[in-house]
């Protein structure tokens, strides 16, 4: 059997941490190529292009300082170059990206390819609903498309701490080939055929985590911390539960679900970002530019896409935490809104009865 070759779609924080894993796999496992193309968004560091940097440091200087790169992966600033031989394609791109990285790859990659988005967020859709980032690639590149979400800071997973994610898969073989290139001793996979909740809890955490930050910027404390972060995640159950019927409520308790929503609201970006948005007074954009160094925020923007959807079909009231983050972060409500409407809205909060959720309880198989 002809050995596969692997492509990373995006080379920011994330995407070069899971270069760094990929690379090394490559390069020992059989059945793929030991080359593994990275696509990179060009850019000049001190003059340098930022993929001869990569290509002779083997260092993503910007994004992922301090950790090399095997010497396999190579970056390449083409995307169309990088993808076109590929049979697996790695989707890692900031979420607002991936509609025009799929135009600028439509018809011009392998028909067998698979795909492997590693993106949190949505996308706004034609009839006033939401996209899933899975659904736009799937559409526009006629591929199959699995999906991984987890409780991963790429800082620490590059610093090879012990974690673990959730691959996303509905075809069994395809999940264990997926596993095979993603873990290592450190980094442990569990495989799901529960896709698209996978895919939502990751895009859906990112908003409870810019309400945890306001809750530190506010100095409120550990328990109103963790009110925030359990009403997020019943309204991130109720969400999957409301709009993506057929979904496992074990799904949940996988790293993709309770693990990533306790690790994001303590350690990541848009935790980082909300609470400095609260004791400085600058603006989300001024402070994503000041403090993230060309990494991007996915929060505020998924607040937004989700509103969008509940907007129209007159649910906002039924997600207080989901709609209360949006209108703060566009200036309609201020940050200490944030515990006043969560008291108004406790009996709302409260009343989601697990036994009455449509999800399903049978435990997957979890291979
Ligand atoms: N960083 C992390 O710890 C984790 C990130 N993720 C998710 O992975 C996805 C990618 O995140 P990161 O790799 O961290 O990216 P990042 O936040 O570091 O973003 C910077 C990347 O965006 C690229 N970029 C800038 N402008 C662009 C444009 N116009 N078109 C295409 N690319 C452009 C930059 O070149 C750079 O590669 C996001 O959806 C994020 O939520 C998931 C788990 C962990
Ligand atoms: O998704 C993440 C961890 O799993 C990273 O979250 P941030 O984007 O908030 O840093």
């Amino acid at each position: 059997m002809s050995q596969q070759k692997v492509c990373i779609l995006g080379s920011g924080n994330w995407g070069s941490a899971i270069a760094k894993i990929i690379g090394t796999n490559a390069a020992c496992l059989d059945s793929l190529d030991s080359c593994v193309k990275m696509w990179v968004y060009e850019e000049l560091i001190d003059g340098k292009k930022l993929t001869e940097i990569i290509n002779t440091t083997h260092e993503n200087v910007k994004y992922l300082p301090g950790k090399k790169l095997p010497e396999n992966v190579v970056a390449v600033p083409d995307v169309v170059e990088a993808a076109k031989d590929a049979d697996i394609l790695v989707f890692v791109v900031p979420h607002q990206f991936i509609p025009k990285l799929c135009s600028n790859l439509e018809g011009l990659i392998k028909p067998t390819a698979v795909g492997l988005s590693l993106i949190k967020g949505f996308d706004v859709a034609e009839g006033g609903g939401i996209d899933l980032i899975s659904k736009i690639i799937n559409r526009k590149l006629n591929i199959d498309v699995s999906v991984l979400m987890g409780a991963n800071l790429a800082n620490e997973i590059a610093d090879e701490k012990f974690s673990e994610t959730t691959i996303g898969c509905r075809d069994q073989n395809l999940g264990k080939i997926l596993k095979a290139i993603i873990q290592t001793d450190y980094f442990r996979v569990s495989v799901v055929d529960d896709v698209e909740a996978v895919e939502i809890c990751g895009a859906l955490k990112n908003i409870v985590a810019v309400g945890a930050g306001f809750v530190d910027g506010l100095k409120l404390g550990d328990n109103t911390k963790a009110a925030i972060i359990r009403i997020g995640l019943m309204e991130m159950i109720k969400f999957v539960d409301t709009f993506y019927s057929g979904a496992r409520l074990s799904t949940f308790f996988e790293s993709c679900g309770v693990a990533d929503l306790i690790t994001t609201c303590y350690g990541g970006r848009n935790r980082k970002v909300s609470e400095a948005y609260v004791t400085s007074g600058k603006t989300i954009e001024e402070l994503e530019k000041e403090l993230l160094n060309g990494q991007k925020l996915q929060g505020p923007i998924t607040a937004a896409e989700v509103n969008f959807m509940l907007k129209n079909k007159h649910m906002e009231i039924d997600f207080p935490l989901f709609t209360t983050v949006h209108q703060i972060c566009i200036g309609e409500l201020t940050p200490k809104d944030l515990i006043e409407q969560m008291k108004l809205n406790t009996n709302k909060t409260n009343k989601l009865n697990l036994e009455k959720c449509n999800l399903n309880t049978v435990q997957g198989d979890g291979k």
